[in-house]
């Protein structure tokens, strides 16, 4: 498993640990009240009050740390906060466990039955809450199990010793239980993981043209649009340049349709090298590529299409003896308000491109604007 999400993983243990223990701030407080209430027929009420006080303290404190907990977003200092809400339930887990130190009245079988009940229980809440996280869930274990086991083993008789080692069973099976349910639990955030990633993976796919890896004719239009709609309403200029390889399929027929890749290859490389990040560089199909400068007029459209051409044209592809030099034929239109349709501005590029072709390539050619086309 990879760093990342192994830690993901563990950070959502951690969540859910927090997840099932919240409930205690609506549970525990009115348990600690009838605890308090039966401990009275052992110890005098102002011990049972003090016990009942301090145990409240103890919930509101890990309460506190754990919408702390949920506040923190980021799986940073997962250690910290392991460390913090083990100390934060470990004293309530103490607290519980007192109960052997207060109620406990060696050869008093009441008083035995009331303690291994309170710890049986204790025991088995924390198996089921504390689970997703395994670090907690032992430490939780901790303090519950000498409370459980401890008063048989005071009395020192042959009955106690039998449940005491009862005791012993009850806890290693339900630890089994707690780090099995820790086990599938963990498998089900690992692949749950796995499913966002793959999912984000294809995302990255649908976008991207396999050979070149530049983003798909599907994400341009998609981009484009959303790019001249932004535009339009600020009334700010885009262009379009539309590129197309010269005689590429004299190169595929020549030296075979992978080689003919290894050029498409070269060549986006320099796209990618040349185009700002703000732009949106895709190849549209075959060997035509298409580049969207938003914010840009005629003269800097111009610039960098001549810079797209120039640098293309320094390309040396090593093609089994010989070397080819690819050369790009580019058209530009400009929507100068953003006020156009992109099928419009990517037919007029398009024509321009065409005419630059007719020129006899490896040159720009401006497309009409789009009045002057009109009223021609
Ligand atoms: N190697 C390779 N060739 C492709 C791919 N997609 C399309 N082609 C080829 O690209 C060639 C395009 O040829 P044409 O449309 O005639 O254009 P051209 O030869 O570049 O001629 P001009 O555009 O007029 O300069 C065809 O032979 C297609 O088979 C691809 O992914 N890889």
């Amino acid at each position: 498993m990879k760093d990342a999400q192994q830690a993901r993983v563990r950070w959502h243990q951690l969540s859910l640990y927090i997840d099932n223990h919240l409930h205690d701030r609506y549970l525990a407080p009115p348990l600690t009240l009838v605890v308090a209430a039966l401990l009275t027929l052992w110890v005098p009420v102002w011990q049972a009050v003090l016990w009942a006080g301090l145990e409240l303290v103890a919930i509101a404190v890990y309460t506190c740390v754990y919408l702390q907990f949920r506040r923190a977003a980021k799986p940073l200092d997962e250690a910290v906060w392991v460390r913090r809400i083990a100390w934060a339930h470990g004293v309530h887990m103490a607290m519980w466990s007192s109960i052997v130190v207060w109620a406990y009245v060696p050869g008093n079988l009441t008083s035995l039955m009331f303690v291994m009940l309170v710890h049986v229980g204790l025991i088995s809440l924390t198996v089921v809450m504390s689970n997703p996280h395994r670090r907690l869930l032992m430490s939780d274990l901790v303090a519950p199990t000498v409370a459980l086991v401890a008063p048989p083993l005071l009395d020192g008789t042959l009955f106690s010793a039998g449940l005491a080692l009862l005791g012993i069973f009850y806890i290693a099976l339900m630890l089994m239980v707690g780090l099995k349910i820790h086990a599938s639990s963990t498998e089900t955030l690992v692949l749950r993981e796995r499913n966002s990633e793959l999912i984000s993976e294809l995302e990255q796919q649908l976008k991207t043209d396999g050979l070149t890896g530049l983003k798909n004719r599907d994400h341009f239009i998609t981009t484009a649009r959303n790019e001249l709609e932004r535009h339009a309403r600020y009334q700010q200029p885009v262009a379009l340049l539309m590129v197309d390889i010269d005689h590429f399929k004299q190169i595929n027929d020549t030296y075979g349709h992978l080689a003919g890749d290894e050029v498409l290859k070269a060549v986006s490389n320099v796209f990618v090298d040349m185009v700002r990040t703000s732009d949106c560089l895709a190849r549209l199909g075959g060997e035509e590529f298409a580049v969207l400068m938003p914010q840009t007029g005629l003269d800097a459209a111009m610039a960098a299409a001549e810079r797209l051409r120039m640098a293309v044209a320094k390309v040396r592809c090593p093609l089994d003896e010989d070397v080819v030099a690819p050369t790009v034929s580019v058209g530009i239109a400009i929507a100068p308000d953003g006020n156009e349709t992109l099928s419009s501005l990517m037919r007029r590029s398009d024509l321009a491109m065409y005419d630059a072709k007719g020129r006899g390539r490896n040159c720009v050619v401006v497309a009409p604007d789009r009045n002057a086309k009109q009223v021609a």
